[in-house]
């Protein structure tokens, strides 16, 4: 179970938005710095790529010198193809943001087959971390589908769901294309330090009240609770409406 309260940030533009997202990557980026170490960040993709590349040119005072990013999921396609997450990151981030480089990112090896390619990017992610507990994410951030997914984690899909064994998994069946991806499993995804959904546009009030206001626990985004950790919604007046004062 989450052992704290779930915090919950409603805003009404998308620039101000960004504004309180940048302001979680600056108390996170210290809380990882202050241990004498990078920042270490799991990214989603979708709608979140724009807004973090928002988020980290609003926010002049983020040192991104020291944060290596990872991906929650990634989809099974070269690096350079339109649906890759690496790719839209490399189109956004890395273009509007030149003093953040590739090397930063640890990406997946999509030509090795798909089992062997999430078996390897677990190995890549627990040597940057170099020890044989549970790697501990500072931030993860986080997106929620129209179906409740989240990172690559479908509902109706128990298997991936209950993994406790391995860090990341290949999925065959996405039913959101394309079907091949790789994605980190629970153990992993509880185990953050800093958790955040950032999430825009009326088309998820409805998925939001039922994963985060009803826990509807067929919904993968429903089962995000952060065994020690802080989990944080941050949303537009369209995706959080259920959490505004009522009128
Ligand atoms: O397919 C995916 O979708 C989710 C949600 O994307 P969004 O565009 O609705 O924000 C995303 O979080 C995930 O990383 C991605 O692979």
């Amino acid at each position: 179970m989450t052992s704290q309260k779930v915090r919950t940030f409603v805003l009404e533009t998308e620039e101000q938005l960004a504004q309180k997202l940048g302001l979680e990557l600056v108390r996170c980026e210290k809380q990882a710095l202050t241990k004498g170490r990078s920042f270490r960040i799991g990214l989603s993709g979708g709608s979140l790529v724009q807004l973090l590349t928002k988020a980290i040119t609003s926010t002049p005072q983020l040192d991104t010198a020291r944060w290596v990013f990872f991906f929650c999921d990634e989809r099974y396609v070269p690096n350079d193809h339109s649906d890759s997450t690496f790719f839209a990151y490399k189109t956004h981030l890395l273009t509007q943001i030149p003093t953040i480089l590739e090397k930063q990112f640890i990406k997946a090896d999509t030509t090795k087959p798909l089992d062997e390619c999430a078996a390897d990017y677990e190995s890549r992610l627990r040597a940057e971390f170099s020890d044989n507990t549970l790697p501990q994410f500072d931030l993860l951030l986080l997106g929620i589908g129209p179906d409740g997914h989240t990172c690559s984690l479908f509902p109706d899909q128990p298997v991936a769901l209950a993994e406790v064994k391995r860090l990341v998994i290949p999925i065959r069946n996405s039913p959101k294309p394309p079907p091949e991806r790789i994605t980190f499993t629970f153990p992993l995804i509880n185990n953050a330090t800093d958790t955040i959904f950032a999430l825009m546009g009326a088309g998820k009030a409805d998925i939001v009240k039922r994963a985060f206001v009803e826990s509807d626990e067929q919904l993968p985004a429903a089962l995000v609770r952060p065994t020690k950790g802080q989990l944080t919604l941050i949303m537009d007046n369209g995706a959080g409406h259920i959490f505004l004062p009522a009128k």
